[in-house]
């Protein structure tokens, strides 16, 4: 192991570690060590600058010019782990997972597709999908934020927070779990710290936290909340940036006195999806099981004779609205899928076109 190439010794590697480094990004480091760079963490991005940390103190970096020039998704986002030289990024080390969603560009728009990847946080051991228990409350955006973070390979956790607000919040703890087969939920309230130090495992010492969920919902009371006394260095770590207070337009990685990383989010206002992995499947395993009994193969749930989904709605045994979700995230999968195989198959064309046009220069010269 080439320790020695970094400026301090062990005791730098133990501070990494605390910000979640471990040995696939030692293995990656490793290559991009040598003109004296040495890692550290993305822990807050603004337009221009980002800020790092290596778990001994922070600072201001902006990215090498050839780093510029590469693609939107290349870029670094808070939680990625790059190599530095002083103020200057000089590598992105390859990540271990990233949250991401489809950006439609044009916001506002009602029916805007999602035209590129927008990738929200990277390097997590977990989400939180935060919901409030007031007018936030709503299980089929539940079901769309679980297919999200499924769909990006990541682990889910429901924190239904405001508990306070009602006298048996345990009810809807009951309906999350129906729809959520298998994944933890917990009930807190940040008003009186209820339900609080369950989330503590989550935030052990290296580990890394990203927080989704609509405005409002709750998620800045509940980082204040864990986060203690310490409050106001959410505020302090922006201000470092010059961007004055908290803003909620602002992603940052907040080392927590539990050891763990938080990254704070601002609201999703529309969840949509940019990877097409198995989310749906995993988000709604009662239906794939009842599509199984359908006549057709590819029965479409909607008025195939032979339906056993169908079925299974009309005896009561699967909410309509559930599946309507269900029939709904798949129809933006196969659109986003058909998308995403044409393009593949445009920048293929395109290499081939640049190749010809070389064979051609090349028998030219001859
Ligand atoms: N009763 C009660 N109110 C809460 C609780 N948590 C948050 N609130 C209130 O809910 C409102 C929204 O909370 P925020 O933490 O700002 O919500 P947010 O999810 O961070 O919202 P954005 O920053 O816009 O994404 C505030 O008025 C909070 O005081 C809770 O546990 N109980
Ligand atoms: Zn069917």
């Amino acid at each position: 192991m080439k320790i020695e190439s970094y400026p301090d010794t062990s005791s730098s590697i133990e501070h990494l570690t605390r910000m979640g480094w471990n040995a696939h990004f030692q293995a990656r480091a490793e290559s991009l060590a040598g003109d004296g760079a040495s890692p550290a963490r993305v822990v807050g991005v603004s337009k221009n600058s980002f800020r790092l940390g290596d778990g001994q103190s922070e600072w201001l970096a902006s990215l090498a010019g050839r780093l510029k020039h590469e693609a939107d998704g290349a870029r670094p986002v808070t939680g990625d782990w790059v190599m530095a030289r002083d103020s200057l990024i000089s590598g992105v080390l390859e990540r271990q997972n990233v949250l991401s969603r489809g950006a439609s560009g044009a916001r506002g728009s009602q029916n805007a597709r999602p035209r590129h990847e927008q990738v929200i946080a990277a390097n997590l051991d977990a989400v939180f999908i935060v919901c409030g228990l007031d007018r936030d409350y709503n299980p089929r955006r539940l079901e769309r934020y679980l297919t999200l973070v499924y769909n990006c390979g990541l682990n889910p956790v429901i924190v239904l927070t405001k508990a306070d607000l009602h006298d048996d919040p345990t009810l809807f703890v009951g309906e999350v779990e129906e729809l959520a087969l298998g994944v933890p939920i917990h009930l807190v309230s940040a008003a009186d710290d209820d339900g609080l130090v369950a989330l503590a495992p989550y935030l052990s010492p290296g580990r890394t936290v990203t927080m989704v969920g609509s405005s409002g919902a709750g998620k800045s009371t509940l980082v204040n909340r864990l986060f203690g006394r310490a409050v106001q260095l959410t505020g302090a770590i922006s201000n470092h940036v010059g961007k004055g207070k908290h803003t909620t337009t602002s992603r940052d990685l907040i080392v927590m006195p539990q050891g763990g990383m938080l990254i704070d989010n601002p609201g999703i206002r529309e969840i949509a999806f940019w990877e097409v992995d198995s989310g749906v499947e995993s988000v709604f395993p009662e239906i794939e099981k009842l599509a199984l009994g359908c006549r057709f193969a590819d029965c479409s749930h909607i008025n195939e004779p032979g339906c056993r989904v169908l079925e299974a709605v009309a005896s009561g045994e699967l909410a309509e609205g559930r599946l309507e979700n269900y029939r709904k995230m798949k129809r933006e999968m196969e659109y986003l899928a058909q998308r995403q195989h044409k393009s593949a198959e445009r920048v293929e064309k395109e290499r081939w076109k640049d190749v010809a046009l070389q064979v051609k220069a090349l028998k030219k010269r001859r």
